[in-house]
């Protein structure tokens, strides 16, 4: 009998002998990629009146046993779990019994203690090493992770320095010295302390305490389920042996009760001979899942993502409410799920964002730029996602790879059809609004269109796209309007005066630096004088000094934006929209 089978079975005598029941139809079995899980082998439907699983209320393991070891004042309400952390850290790594109320706890529990997996089973990227964290670079789970292990170590150091000296091992100052590592380093690296991590040696180390969070939160039940013991603490935990041998599926019915003492399980939807025996952990998303219990699902209906922002603090939320949007802080978020789509919101936000200082409200120009740098975050989401880097390494654990995969396919398809319904909204608006194309500048505007040509050597619009001239194009197009009063009549009638007013007003309002001076130098001689000297019925009329180029191209970053679907040239009105 394989070591793992040993184990198990040890688990349910010791269950059986303390009172508790398993229906004669369940097997246990094992595979690599879903651990332990139960199999119903009855020839009939299970009876669904009936329990299939009965947990005596003492063989579970609590908060308040753990409390009956170390005490009721170590942790205020609010953090009681930790102390039930600390127990499990204990009953696993003491090589000496622990003794609560004159009960065995370590021999009672010994065969469930056992069968516990290590952080690298439960497969928690917490647990993972650099080159397998960077299977995950860049997504969500990796942020929360960041955030959330200093403020474990930071619970985990605070209690356990509490604790009574004479229940401390010999190697506590030892385990206390990574406390002092983590918070003298400055830059704190997580992955540099993996392989420590992996190999919690004594119960009061901070690899003990994180492996004890890895199974409460991969295997633990909230306390609500039973109603005579009032959690202190809303999210209290407890583990529930044998019931927490059932894997996860979101669709399954099922039923938890405390009756007479006993927890008990039902399933709530047919049972037939060689069906898994699933469990419900709630409607959890995929970051969720492969955080807290190292796995993912492929069609998860509870999955979702989500966009944040941080509105720079010289920005007010009052200004952005009088913009019209409903704010209420400098943090926001929005989250996309198979219901709910990214917002049109998120789009007014980053107008608001982009808006200049005489824009009030939306415009035609701050919404077409928010819309262009909401696809612009949207790809480099989609980039981050789809990058799958190959591991060089083969001692990557292959689930790891697996799951990585799914959940960053899982999360990019919500980016994509943000993506591809963005694009829809950014096609509509152009549609609607009809703002001046720079295609149709150089349809309308004969004269400049073939001084390109002259300029650049390039004869149609198509080509000059492709190039960075087009840049150079615009900006001595804006220039040019600038100029507008210094040109024959019929060719002004393509130099609009909107434009040409933000120009003025530009010119009139900028002081223009040292620097924008000198960066712009190089770019200016390799255009003029030769360009007044060979066309001079466009670049000889009016100003077309330095000074016009740093103002022209301060004019772009306002009013010209890139189509993301074809990289066409639009120049926006500050038109007023109605958000
Ligand atoms: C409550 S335990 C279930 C018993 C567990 N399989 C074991 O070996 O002890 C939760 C763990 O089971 C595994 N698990 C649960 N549901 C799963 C699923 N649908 N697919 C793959 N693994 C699953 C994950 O490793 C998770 O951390």
């Amino acid at each position: 009998m394989p070591a793992s089978t040993q184990k198990l079975q040890s688990l349910l005598d010791d269950f059986r002998s303390a009172g508790g029941f398993i229906d004669k139809n369940i097997s246990f079995e094992f595979s690599d990629s879903k651990g332990i899980h139960a199999i119903y082998t009855g020839e009939q439907n299970f009876d669904l009146t009936k329990d299939l699983i009965k947990v005596p209320e003492d063989y579970t393991i609590s908060v308040t046993l753990a409390e009956e070891l170390f005490g009721l004042t170590i942790v205020p309400t609010g953090n009681r779990n930790v102390l039930l952390l600390f127990l499990l850290a204990k009953l696993r790594f003491d090589p000496n019994d622990t003794i609560i109320n004159d009960v065995n706890v370590s021999q009672k529990f010994r065969s469930y203690i056992d069968i516990l997996p290590t952080g690298r089973e439960i497969g928690s990227p917490l647990f993972w090493t650099a080159e397998e964290r960077d299977l995950i670079w860049g997504t969500d789970v990796v942020s929360s992770m960041t955030g959330a292990v200093p403020q474990f170590i930071k619970s985990w150091y605070t209690t356990v320095s509490k604790f009574n000296k004479n229940i401390l091992p010999g190697t506590a100052e030892e385990d206390f010295k990574f406390y002092e590592n983590f918070k003298t380093s400055k830059d704190f690296k997580q992955e540099q302390f993996v392989s420590y991590y992996n190999q919690p040696q004594s119960w009061t180390s901070f690899p003990a305490y994180l492996w004890a969070f890895a199974i409460l939160t991969s295997r633990g039940f909230p306390l609500f389920i039973n109603p005579d013991k009032k959690a202190k603490d809303v999210n209290e935990a407890f583990l529930l042996p044998i019931f927490d041998l059932l894997n996860h599926d979101n669709k399954s019915k099922v039923e938890w009760e405390l009756k007479d003492e006993n927890y008990t399980f039902k399933v709530k939807s047919e049972l037939s001979k060689g069906q898994e025996v699933l469990n419900s952990y709630g409607p959890k998303n995929n970051e969720t899942l492969l955080l807290n219990y190292g796995f993912v699902l492929e069609k998860n209906d509870a999955d979702n993502t989500g966009i944040s922002l941080r509105i720079p603090d010289d920005l007010s939320v009052v200004e952005a409410r009088s913009f019209g949007l409903d704010i209420k802080s400098h943090e926001v978020s929005y989250k996309i799920d198979h219901e709910h789509k990214l917002p049109i919101e998120f789009v007014n936000l980053l107008a608001f964002l982009v808006k200049t200082k005489e824009e009030k409200t939306l415009t035609l120009r701050n919404q077409v730029k928010g819309l262009k740098q909401l696809l612009q975050i949207l790809t480099a989401k989609i980039e981050i996602l789809k990058n799958q880097p190959v591991p060089q390494n083969n001692s990557i654990n292959g689930k790891y790879i697996k799951n990585a995969k799914i959940y960053k396919n899982t999360q990019r398809q919500f980016f994509q059809t943000a993506f591809e319904d963005f694009l829809k909204v950014e096609k509509d608006i152009l549609k609607k609004y009809k703002p001046l194309s720079f295609k149709t500048v150089f349809k309308n505007d004969k004269r400049f269109a073939s001084a390109l040509l002259l300029a650049f050597g390039i004869d149609s619009y198509e080509k000059l796209s492709k190039t960075d001239d087009i840049n150079h194009a615009i900006l001595l197009w804006l220039i040019r309007v600038g100029n507008k009063k210094h040109y024959p009549q019929d060719e002004r009638a393509h130099l609009p005066d909107w434009i040409h007013d933000k120009y003025v007003k530009l010119l009139q309002t900028t002081k223009i630096t040292a620097n924008e001076v000198h960066e712009f130098t190089p770019y200016y001689n390799s255009l003029f004088p030769k360009l007044a000297e060979n066309i001079p019925e466009i670049f000889a009329k009016g100003d077309w000094n330095l000074r016009a180029f740093v103002i022209a191209e301060k004019l772009v970053d306002e009013i010209v934006v890139e189509r993301q679907a074809n990289n066409e040239m639009f120049i926006l009105h500050d038109l007023r929209l109605q958000i």
